[in-house]
C-alpha cells in the first residue's frame, strides 16, 4: 500500500519514491519543458519564506532582520535550492551565510547558476574544514539543511557529514525536501541524519518520510509548479494538495491526529 499523507483539509496525498521523483523531473524537463532552474526557484522561494517564518518565531529575534540564518548547501539540486533561498533571504535584509559542502568551482548545473546569482547579494559564502564550519555555525538561530535531498547514496560522508554534525543543538533546523542522511524512498538513515524542526518537501511527499523520526517536527509540502500532465504521463495518481496555496502542512495518514 502506497504510504499517504493528508492535509489539514483532509485531502489525501500519495507519497512517491526517489525514482518516481527523478522520473517526474525528467518528464517535466524533457517533455513538458519546465526547467530545473524554474522548479528550483520555486523550491528556494518557499524555503526562504519558511526559514524567515522560523526566525520570526524564534524568541529573542523580534524581527527577522535581527536573526542570522546559515544555509548548509550541497552541490546538487538540493544545494541549489538552498543557495536560491539564501538569495531571497539576503534580498529581504536577513543576515545569511551559505556554507558550501564543496568548493565553489565544484558546483554544477542549476546550483552553479544559483551561486552566480547569489554573488550579487551581500550573503557570505564560505567553505572549509571542520573548524571553519563550526565557527560559522556558532550561535545560529536557524540552520537550513540543503545538503542532500533524494540523491542520497549511502551514509553521509566527507564534508557533508561534517556540516551535519556541526549543527548546534539549540538551532532550529529546516530541511529541504528530506532531512539530509535520510533515504527518501525507504526512510532508512544509513549514517548520520539531520533531525529537523521542519521539513519542506517538494511537489509530492516522499515515501521515506512516513514514520521516520524525521517527521517528529512539522512536515510542509511546497508547490514547485509542476503541471498535473507530468503526473498523468507517469500514472502517478495526483490530486492537487495545495488548494491554491504555496505550501500546505501534511500529516502521515497512519499517524494519530
Ligand atoms: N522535481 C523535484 O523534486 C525537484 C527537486 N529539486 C531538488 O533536487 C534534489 C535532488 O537533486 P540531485 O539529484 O542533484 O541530488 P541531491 O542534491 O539530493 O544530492 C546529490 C548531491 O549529494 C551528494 N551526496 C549523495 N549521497 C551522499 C552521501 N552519502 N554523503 C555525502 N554526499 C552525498 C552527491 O555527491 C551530490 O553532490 C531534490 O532533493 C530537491 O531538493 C529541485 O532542484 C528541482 C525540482
Ligand atoms: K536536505
Amino acid at each position: 500500500m502506497t504510504p499517504t499523507f493528508k492535509t489539514e483539509r483532509g485531502r489525501v496525498v500519495s507519497a512517491v519514491t526517489a525514482d518516481q521523483m527523478r522520473e517526474v523531473d525528467r518528464v517535466a524537463v524533457d517533455t513538458v519543458s519546465l526547467g530545473l532552474l524554474q522548479m528550483m526557484e520555486h523550491a528556494g522561494r518557499n524555503l526562504a519564506e519558511v526559514a524567515r517564518e522560523t526566525v520570526e518565531s524564534t524568541e529573542g529575534t523580534e524581527t527577522a532582520e535581527n536573526g542570522r540564518i546559515v544555509v548548509l548547501a550541497g552541490n546538487g539540486g538540493n544545494g541549489g535550492g538552498g543557495i536560491c533561498a539564501a538569495r531571497h533571504l539576503a534580498n529581504g535584509g536577513i543576515d545569511v551565510t551559505v556554507v558550501l559542502d564543496r568548493a565553489d568551482n565544484e558546483l554544477t548545473g542549476a546550483a552553479a547558476r544559483q551561486r552566480r546569482i547569489l554573488a550579487a547579494t551581500d550573503a557570505a559564502v564560505v567553505s572549509g574544514g571542520h573548524r571553519e564550519i563550526a565557527h560559522h555555525l556558532e550561535n545560529t538561530e536557524v540552520v537550513v539543511d540543503a545538503v542532500v535531498g533524494y540523491g542520497l547514496t549511502g551514509p553521509l560522508r566527507g564534508t557533508a557529514a561534517t556540516l551535519v554534525e556541526s549543527i548546534p543543538e539549540d538551532s532550529r533546523v529546516v530541511s529541504l525536501d528530506v532531512p539530509s542522511g535520510i533515504d527518501a524512498t525507504t526512510g532508512d538513515s544509513p549514517g548520520m541524519v539531520v533531525a529537523p524542526d521542519t521539513i519542506l518537501t517538494l511537489a509530492l511527499p516522499k515515501t521515506g518520510l512516513v514514520g521516520t523520526e524525521a517527521t517528529a517536527g512539522d512536515l510542509l509540502l511546497a508547490d514547485i509548479g509542476i503541471p498535473r500532465g507530468v503526473y498523468d504521463r507517469l500514472d502517478i495518481d495526483y490530486t492537487d494538495p495545495l488548494d491554491g496555496a504555496r505550501r500546505v502542512r501534511l500529516q502521515p495518514v497512519d499517524k494519530p491526529d
